[in-house]
């Protein structure tokens, strides 16, 4: 689509140009030769380039269409004077007057360029200022906009004679990078684009596909962009080349080396001072000529390119004009390249605009919709800020930062206390079962005991109902002992069955233990944590290990009772019967000595004996035979030795874990039957009770045989030392004494072996 004067008079309105030769005629007078940044506004600088009459034009003997007035304005279309007007010596055909009224418009603008301008002059003052911008940390832009042949590619590129801006610029930039590079660190990148026909390219990776536009954070990014790192000038103009070289271009009639695409090159600065980092971007814009298709003769391809041209070319004198007029809508998304101009004109950035024109009457139109665009162009106010990242500050740094840190430790958690949860539940499956079994073993055991207990009483009640001849009790005794027998039998099979049980958990353990010492630091650690599993077991066995000596205190209590009950009933019936057959003279001399025996037999069951009188401890001692701990030494922590000669015995209390109670590291408990502490003696006959709690676990009371009355014995000499309380608080020691033959007075005493 071909755009005809009426398009561009609609893209940039004229309010801006103002009659020169009018009386009334007013210069706009804009100061701004620097970027004026009134509250971080600034205004795109503006400057008009003119080329010189090129030989097409000369040859064609086309007039002047614009006076230069001064360095920052023009009047466009002058009026004709009548004097004849000279050109390189030539007196210059005039206008034809009959046709069109001159326009005589004044323009003004940063800085006008004439046809004798150079490249370096331009960059002088357009583009050098913008070097220590960029090392403050502003977006830079520059762009060149013209009609086809107008001379933009000359003024950003230049020739090998006259380089352009662009290398002049990179010139300075890189010099200053040179100059700063002691308290700088500073690294660059390029990037080279071209819009061809509303296609994004990547002129430095021509072989890629093509780019798509995408709105981050409400700025326009080229995805898929490639930024070249650079380490020297040399390999940063070597990069220009190459891009320029993949430029589309393709003679016209206008010009027979134009650029039918926008070329946006753009140098990406990143300055490090000490944590504090600036990041910023120059973007040099040579963009494709406007043109009209008449003028150009286009046809076909050219006519597809320079109607894609125009209508991004009127897209972006849309956007300028909507920027001009301060509008909030500012129709970027109408092209490509007003997307990707969008930062430079309407967001963070100082830009430059050089808008070249020819002075020849054969541009008439053309030069004048370049200088009215220029003009609104003028208008624009873009917000500038330092991109200033202060690393110390960054929300993005500390997040960055955090996030490392995490890695690192979550790292060295790895190396220092690695996962253990493999552990836990090792050492839990193990110790738990160790418990169970260890919980049921006991529970057998107290049955076995007991049921060998009664047992052992209907046995030893047999003779007494077999004297007395009484078959039919005898009998029902008798089938009572198959049934406890047999129950013994039961418990101690199922008691053999659970043995393998144990034994494998206690290899499971055994090999846990073991690998858990390899485990360097960790293993103090998991030791932790058997010991706790350990003292568990320990805790539930000690409350067992009561339970059952109650229950066994109790039976015999009881038992006790139906004792001293039967014979209390018996004592006086005899007593009676010996009288009466004493009285009838009866009584033979024989039945006499054995009454008198029998006498003296229960006087001395109301007398005490005393525990130490008794010169041996018999082997089978009931106590020692009914407790629980010591018939399953094994499975406790505590470990008990038996030293039957020297009557010593010990219990080694294992080293306490963090987690236990804190008790002397070993003590001995050694039965001292030849010392002199003395035994009080308690003569009261006391009715049998059931023991308490506090019985028990005292260890004052003792019950001696089963035919004996209870006999309270109290220990006074035995003074409770604080070793003793200690001990004798501690439920596992308590449970070892009441298991201690009844007969042994034991002196209590510290080793720290
Ligand atoms: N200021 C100048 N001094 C001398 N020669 C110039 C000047 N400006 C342009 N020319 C010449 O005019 C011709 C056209 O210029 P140039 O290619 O830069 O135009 P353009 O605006 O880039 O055109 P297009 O949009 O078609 O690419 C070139 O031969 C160039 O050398």
């Amino acid at each position: 689509m071909a755009l005809g004067k009426r398009d561009f008079n609609t893209a940039f309105k004229s309010e801006n140009a103002i009659s020169s030769t009018s009386s009334k005629s007013i210069k706009l007078k804009i100061n701004n030769q620097n970027h004026q940044k009134d509250n971080d506004k600034s205004k795109v600088k503006v400057f008009i380039r003119v080329r010189p009459f090129n030989e097409r034009e000369q040859s064609c003997g086309c007039s002047k269409i614009l006076n230069i007035v001064d360095k920052t304005s023009l009047v466009f279309d002058p009026k004709v004077s009548n004097e004849p007007f000279f050109y390189q010596g030539t007196v210059q055909k005039g206008r034809d007057m009959t046709k069109k009224v001159n326009k005589d418009m004044l323009f003004e603008f940063d800085q006008v360029f004439g046809e004798d301008s150079t490249n370096d002059e331009v960059y002088e003052a357009t583009t050098k200022n913008m070097v220590p911008s960029l090392f403050d940390g502003y977006n830079c832009s520059v762009f060149a906009y013209g009609a086809t042949g107008a001379g933009k590619t000359f003024t950003m590129l230049g020739t090998q004679t006259k380089p352009g801006i662009t290398y002049l610029t990179i010139v300075e930039l890189m010099r200053q990078i040179e100059a700063s590079k002691e308290s700088l660190n500073v690294s660059i990148g390029v990037s080279y684009l071209e819009v061809y026909n509303e296609v994004v390219k990547d002129l430095l990776h021509p072989s890629s596909p093509q780019l798509q536009l995408r709105e981050e954070g409400g700025r326009v990014v080229v995805s898929g962009l490639k930024v070249e790192k650079i380490h020297s000038s040399e390999q940063l103009f070597s990069l220009l080349e190459e891009g320029n070289r993949n430029r589309s271009q393709h003679p016209t009639d206008s010009n027979a080396e134009s650029s039918r695409s926008h070329a946006v090159f753009q140098v990406h600065v990143r300055m490090d001072n000490k944590g504090q980092v600036k990041i910023a971007k120059l973007s040099m814009i040579d963009l494709a000529g406007s043109e009209r298709g008449s003028a150009t003769g286009c046809k076909g391809t050219r006519f597809k390119e320079g109607s894609n041209i125009n209508k991004s070319l009127l897209a972006l004198g849309n956007c300028i004009n909507s920027l001009a007029d301060g509008l909030k809508h500012v129709p970027y998304r109408d092209s490509k390249l007003t997307r990707i101009l969008k930062d430079s004109l309407g967001g963070n950035c100082l830009t430059v605009m050089i808008a070249n024109i020819s002075p020849s009457s054969l541009s008439f139109e053309d030069s004048y919709n370049t200088l009215k665009y220029a003009s609104r162009a003028k208008c624009i106010k873009t917000k500038v800020t330092k991109n200033v990242v202060n690393e110390t500050r960054s929300v993005a740094y500390y997040k960055k930062q955090v996030e490392e840190l995490q890695e690192k430790i979550s790292k060295l958690e790895k190396n220092v206390l690695p996962d253990t949860s493999n552990w836990d539940q090792r050492i839990r499956e193990i110790m738990e079962q160790k418990k169970a079994l260890h919980r049921d073993m006991l529970k057998l055991r107290s049955q076995e005991k007991l049921t060998e207990w009664r047992l052992e009483h209907k046995t030893a009640a047999q003779s007494l109902y077999d004297s007395a001849g009484d078959s039919q009790s005898l009998s029902r005794l008798n089938s009572c002992i198959t049934q406890l027998k047999a129950r013994v039998e039961g418990i101690r099979s199922r008691i053999d069955e659970l043995k393998p049980r144990q034994e494998a958990n206690h290899e499971l353990a055994k090999k846990l233990l073991a690998d858990i010492k390899n485990q360097g630091p960790l293993s103090i650690w998991l030791q932790e944590k058997v010991d706790f599993h350990q003292q568990q077991i320990n805790n539930e066995e000690q409350a067992q290990c009561i339970d059952h000596m109650n229950t066994i205190l109790r039976l015999q209590a009881k038992q006790e009772e139906k004792h001293t009950v039967a014979i209390e009933t018996v004592m006086p019936v005899l007593n009676e019967c010996f009288s009466l057959l004493r009285g009838h003279g009866y009584v033979t001399n024989d039945l006499d000595s054995k009454y008198e025996e029998a006498m003296k037999r229960l006087d001395g069951i109301k007398n005490v004996t005393w525990c130490d009188d008794d010169d041996e401890v018999p082997k089978n001692n009931q106590y020692l035979r009914l407790s629980l701990s010591i018939l399953n030494p094994s499975s406790s922590s505590l470990a008990m030795e038996e030293d039957g000669k020297s009557s010593q015995s010990r219990v080694a209390i294992k080293k306490p874990s963090p987690l236990q109670p804190s008790l002397p590291k070993r003590l001995n408990l050694r039965s001292d039957s030849g010392s002199a502490a003395p035994l009080i003696k308690s003569k009261t006959f006391v009715k049998s009770k059931p023991p308490t709690q506090e019985n028990v676990t005292s260890g004052v009371n003792r019950v001696k045989t089963p035919f004996n009355k209870v006999t309270k014995i109290k220990r006074t000499p035995l003074k409770t030392s604080t070793l003793e309380n200690t001990l004798l608080n501690n439920k596992s020691a308590v449970r070892f004494i009441t298991s201690l033959p009844k007969n042994r007075r034991f002196v209590f005493t510290n080793s720290t072996s």
